[in-house]
């Protein structure tokens, strides 16, 4: 379909107004978003949340007009996220000049011999953690999902981008003062107008974050700086990296991409194998085709860069994960310049979402969209869809830069993990998902991890 941009034959996008949005709002905000998709049933309109009303869009046309086609008048920045900008600069959270010195520098840290060497240092991380994971919980086989995720994840990403550069004590604060930070941004980004003199809820709690944070980072960058060795860490890589121009970055550049780079690879991986486990606990038709598969390619084995590409269900599984339970559930955007969409005039000025969650659920993109089923991305399937019917990791220039990452690291986190156990929903765990920053888990998801019987 190709999108009609001609203003003359424009149209106002239809608003859906406050009194059908809010009480839904209130009630359940995910089910009401939920609801919004459906009466927006894939056209461009305004939701009317009271102090502002956002273009709502859910076509993946749409979504590439936006991400790609017309990317610069539809720019990533916003008084939202202003109060970001404390913690990780004006880097990768900007626009301009200064976002793609830092996308070019990232993209090339990011991409092909370095992610083998990344992914042979995740391989015995991951191993080691899930191995303490299993001594730890022989006695006793329940434990909290976010919390045991949390540490493979963190010991696994900090491993990856410090190497031996950090103790374990400050790894362990590193993380804490991060979560701290992320978590008290809340009252700041929802009331972005409030002027930095009123304070505001977490206001203090986030400064002393960004303090220790800094107090961290600096001394291992100086450091690192001076010691000029040829590691693979990232914070090695960060500062023997070079633009296309020959820039590279100094040590303030460092450290704010590598807080960027924590807090967009950590959240984000815990809490989707966090739904993982929630997602396959009723369908045993995906579990045991999941469990045949690791013990057919990894068995024994310390799962590793050799088996990722025979592991080809589990990162299917992983796909549909992302359509499901969409992690980062909206992409929000400003409009620089009026503009018209498939006839619908949009203003400049205003706030545009584009809702993978919502695409991921349109039926007249996705067969049963709301029943799980990780066939659809079998190698052979798909190919009839949209490009952008996928849209879990963006498009376009902003598009994520660790999807790679994401998939090998989970592959290796997964076939780890059922090396070693059966995890089982514990008995009355509610798996109810609940709208933050990334979409997470509104309750504690109790795990049991039964261990796996051995192989004959
Ligand atoms: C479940 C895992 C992940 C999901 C669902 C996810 C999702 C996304 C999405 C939707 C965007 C686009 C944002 C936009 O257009 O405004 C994005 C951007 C980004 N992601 Fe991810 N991501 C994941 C994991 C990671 C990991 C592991 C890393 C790093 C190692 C990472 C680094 C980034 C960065 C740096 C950007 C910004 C790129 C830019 O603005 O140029 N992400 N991610």
């Amino acid at each position: 379909m190709s999108i009609a941009t001609d203003a003359v034959q424009s149209r106002q996008a239809r608003t859906l107004p406050l009194r059908y949005v809010l009480p839904k709002l209130l009630r359940d905000p995910l089910k009401a978003f939920e609801a919004v998709g459906r009466e927006a049933n894939g056209e461009i309109v305004r939701v009317n949340v009271g102090v502002f009303r956002p273009y709502l869009v859910t076509r993946p046309e749409h979504a590439q007009h936006i991400l790609r086609d017309k990317a610069p008048n539809y720019r990533r920045e916003g008084l939202m996220w202003k109060p970001f900008t404390r913690l990780v600069g004006q880097g990768l959270a900007s626009e301009g000049p200064s976002w793609a010195f830092s996308r070019g520098i990232l993209q090339s840290v990011f991409s092909g011999k370095n992610i083998n060497a990344m992914t042979d240092e995740m391989s015995s991380t991951i191993a080691e953690a899930v191995d303490e994971l299993a001594a730890r919980t022989k006695e006793q086989p329940s434990v909290d999902a976010v919390t045991e995720l949390t540490r493979i994840v963190h010991r696994t990403v900090i491993r990856v981008f410090f190497g031996s550069r950090i103790s374990m004590a400050d790894a362990e604060r590193l993380g804490k003062a991060i979560h701290i930070a992320t978590t008290s941004i809340g009252a700041r980004m929802l009331l972005p107008f409030a002027p930095h003199a009123i304070p505001l809820p977490g206001d203090r709690a986030f400064a002393r974050a960004v303090r220790t944070v800094d107090e961290i980072m600096f001394p291992i960058v100086r450091e690192a700086r001076r010691q000029a060795t040829e590691d693979g860490d990232v914070v090695s890589l960060l500062i023997r990296a070079r633009d296309e121009d020959g820039r590279s970055f100094n040590d303030q550049q460092v450290r704010d991409d590598l807080v960027g780079m924590f807090v967009a690879s950590s959240e984000t991986t815990v809490t989707a194998l966090t739904w993982l486990w929630a997602a396959i606990d009723t369908l045993p038709e995906v579990s045991s085709k999941l469990y045949a598969e690791v013990d057919r390619v990894v068995g024994e084995e310390q799962p590793g860069r050799e088996h990722l590409d025979d592991l080809v269900y589990t990162k299917m599984v992983l796909q549909e994960l992302l359509r499901m339970y969409s992690v980062g559930w909206i992409v929000p955007r400003m409009v620089v310049d009026d503009d018209v969409i498939d006839g619908v005039r949009i203003k400049g000025g205003s706030i545009l979402v584009i809702s993978p969650y919502l695409t991921h659920r349109l039926e007249s993109v996705w067969d049963d969209p709301h029943v799980f089923d990780p066939e659809r991305f079998a190698p052979e399937s798909g190919r009839d869809r949209h490009r952008l019917a996928y849209l879990a990791f963006g498009y376009g220039p902003h598009a994520c830069l660790g999807s790679s990452l994401f998939t090998i690291e989970s592959q290796l986190i997964v076939s780890a993990m059922l090396r070693r156990f059966r995890p089982r929903l514990g008995p009355g765990a509610r798996v109810d998902p609940q709208v933050r920053l990334t979409l997470k888990p509104r309750n504690r998801i109790e795990l049991v991890l039964h261990p796996k019987a051995k192989q004959a």
